[in-house]
């Protein structure tokens, strides 16, 4: 760091210290508040914007209350504005510290020499423990101005070991990364990036920023953020809330659609890759719609002394009316009543009886009439319905004749078919084919907005599930496609809009990577020609080259020296050889935690697993043993990887098993150990 004039540095923490006076000041005002309301819920709502707000103005005092500073130029101003996760002003209003999210601070991200955005210098300040240590200034404009120098405090940032859950990257967010985050709310964004390069940071950074910029949508329709598993939502739950927010709800595909019913079976990849294809949607539309049926007999309402008809062409003319009309299932059997209870009141009418305002609506509710349409139109459930296709070969081919192949049909139905619906063990594809059914019935709710994350690993039917979640609203869609390891996963990012209903959202990419070394990248990056040859391998942008080793030396001595290093471990092995491991770890006198255990628990030297604790993540402990499938998105400072060619094998075909160990060779922040039997996969030789 450059050397800074002790006097500016006092002015400077001068700064931080009233600021943080003025935070405590705006904290007991909220505190201080009490609740007035006419009823209870609008005193119940009053009451959670209160404890957000107050939430909101905490003061951690290991987290620095601003981290930036920007000089404006006369004609912007000349104003001095420093830069933080909240706002803080004074009594008199004016600010200490404005958000890193309000339009002026996007000038702290985005400007450059060739377009300095009115700013005459940018001000990086380096912290300890949150006392300020020192900064770093930036000349953009006028006389000071000289070439780009290279900023130590960007670089220890980026460089800092990793401990613990994700941390938000406010203070270092990049000009690519910030023109995403501050993307407008009717954007639907796509963001394909190499491992590392910041998806998961951006996504969530777009998210706070949502809540911010369109504070009352948002939080009245709602924001889901759907992550691949619950430990990687573990590994995620705390960025938010250090951005003080807490009102976007963390979720899996798995949770969303587990409404629908409990999730009991697995089935081979083929099954689960047709059932998540998106010819299945036009399947179950038809399958529903089959039910529609023709009158037999007239309907017969008797009224007082007198009997009123509806013929049954008239009935027939009057489901045709409502079919035309493009509504919901549900919906139209109840526009079906009113249809026809509309013709019996032109009988009443016609005959000179008076009738009151709410005859029509009385009429479209009576017995008869409920009856009468529920045998055109019948009511039905998803459950009974998806039975009924995976279990009746008929039915099923009739459903997809013209659409499905009856190989197809023979992979999708049940070879044992269950007696009912509710004994059926539901796989999570079917949750999903349920989902769609429900929709078709009745139209599901839109959020404002939705982040999902390793969408390349998502079915046809996974992103359409996504997408009428976010019907009225827009997403933001973060993934590798390098990285697709399921079998259902679609090809292409243009393919993935058309699924979700946004054709016109727009694909951008990142590409500096944040997280593994290039020693490290290039060594992973030799599988890309084979699972991904259109795309490139990130730009390692951490200086370090990092450390690659290949052994064959036994895990634990690998995982000993890396925990005598600073920072996580994580040790990353196949799937069916998690026991083992385990055991080896065990045997060793190691503490580590398991990723993805239920229950939370540090294993210590003895063995013995501490009781589970609510509030603790695997990723607080210093070594977790993680099984591969679950590797995704996660990061560590020193990774040993175990058995290659076992984490290959553990798919069921081998471009899915490469793309797996893609993934978990860029784990890497600092040093990748990988530990094999002279089995490496060739694809990985130089
Ligand atoms: N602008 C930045 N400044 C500092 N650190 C950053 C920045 N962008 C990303 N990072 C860090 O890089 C690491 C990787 O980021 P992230 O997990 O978001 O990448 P990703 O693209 O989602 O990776 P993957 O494809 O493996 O899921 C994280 O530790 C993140 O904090």
């Amino acid at each position: 760091m450059p050397a800074v004039s002790p006097a500016e540095i006092d002015r400077e923490r001068a700064h931080l210290e009233r600021a943080r006076e003025e935070l405590a000041r705006m904290r007991e005002r909220t505190a201080g508040l009490t609740v007035h309301a006419g009823d209870r819920i609008s005193a119940e709502a009053l009451e959670r914007t209160l404890a957000r707000r107050l939430a909101q103005l905490a003061d951690d005092p290991h987290v620095p209350l601003f981290f930036g500073r920007l000089d404006h130029d006369e004609p912007s101003g000349g104003k001095v504005f420093h830069v933080g996760r909240r706002h803080v002003s004074d009594t008199a209003g004016d600010p200490l510290v404005v958000d890193w999210r309000a339009p002026v601070s996007a000038a702290f991200y985005r400007a450059t020499r060739d377009d300095p955005m009115g700013v005459t210098a940018r001000r990086r300040y380096g912290f300890a423990r949150g006392v300020l240590t020192g900064f770093e200034d930036e000349a953009l404009s006028g006389a000071a101005v000289t070439e780009a120098e290279h900023s130590e405090i960007l670089e220890q940032e980026i460089e800092r070991p990793r401990t613990g859950p994700m941390r938000d990257i406010v203070a270092t967010i990049q000009p690519e990364q910030d023109v995403i985050v501050r993307s407008g709310l009717d954007r639907t964004v796509v963001v394909q990036g190499a491992p590392g390069t910041g998806k998961t940071a951006v996504g969530l950074h777009r998210a706070a920023y949502l809540l911010y910029a369109h504070r009352e949508q948002v939080t009245r329709r709602g924001m889901i953020v759907v992550g691949p598993n619950s430990s990687f939502l573990r590994y995620i739950r705390d960025v938010l809330p250090a951005l003080g927010e807490v009102d976007a709800r963390q979720t899996t595909v798995e949770e969303m659609v587990a409404a629908h019913g409990r999730l009991r079976g697995a089935e081979p990849a083929e099954a689960a890759r047709l059932k998540g294809d998106a010819r299945m949607a036009q399947v179950l539309r038809r399958a529903v719609w089959s039910h529609l049926g023709e009158p037999g007999e007239a309907l017969v309402l008797p009224r007082g002394s007198r009997r009123w008809r509806v013929p049954t062409h008239e009935a027939r003319d009057a489901v045709a009316h409502v079919v035309g009309r493009d509504l919901r299932y549900d919906a139209g059997r109840e526009q079906l009543r009113y249809a026809l209870a509309h013709r019996i009141l032109q009988q009443i009418e016609a005959s000179g009886d008076a009738l009151d305002d709410r005859a029509w609506d009385v009429l479209a509710r009576t017995r008869a009439v409920k009856d009468y349409a529920a045998t055109l139109w019948p009511i039905l459930a998803p459950a009974r319905l998806l039975h009924r296709l995976l279990a009746d070969a008929e039915f099923l081919a009739e459903m997809s004749d013209g659409i499905l192949t009856p190989a197809e049909r023979q992979t999708l139905a049940w070879a044992v078919a269950p007696r009912s619906a509710g004994a059926a063990r539901w796989t999570l594809a079917d949750l999903v084919l349920l989902d769609e059914l429900a929709d078709l019935l009745e139209r599901a709710p839109s959020v404002a907005h939705v982040v999902v994350d390793e969408a390349q690993d998502l079915s046809p039917m996974m992103l359409r599930a996504l997408g009428r979640r976010a019907r009225t609203g827009s997403l933001t869609v973060l993934g590798d496609l390098a990285q697709a390891t399921t079998p259902w996963a679609v090809r292409s990012w243009a393919d993935a809009l058309h699924q979700l209903g946004k054709p016109d959202g727009h694909v951008e990419q990142l590409t500096a990577g944040f997280r593994v070394p290039g020693d490290v990248i290039e060594y992973a990056a030799r599988l890309l020609p084979t699972i991904a040859p259109e795309l490139a391998p990130p730009v390692a942008v951490r200086r370090a080259r990092g450390e690659l080793l290949l052994t064959t030396a036994p895990t634990e001595e690998l995982v000993r020296a890396a925990l005598a290093r600073d920072g996580s471990v994580g040790l990353i092995v196949p799937d069916a050889g998690v026991d083992v491991a385990r055991r080896r770890l065990l045997a060793a006198g190691l503490e580590f935690a398991v990723v993805g255990e239920e229950d939370v628990r540090a294993y210590d030297q003895t063995g013995a697993a501490d009781a589970a604790d609510d509030q603790a993540t695997e990723f607080d402990a210093r070594l977790d043993l993680v099984p591969a499938s679950l590797a995704k998105g996660l990061e560590f400072d020193h990774v040993v990887l175990d058995d290659p060619a076992g984490i290959v094998a553990g798919e069921t075909e081998r471009e899915p098993g490469l793309r797996r160990l893609y993934v978990c060779l860029t784990r890497a922040v600092t040093s990748l150990a990988v530990r094999h039997d002279d089995d490496v996969p060739p694809e990985l030789a130089a």
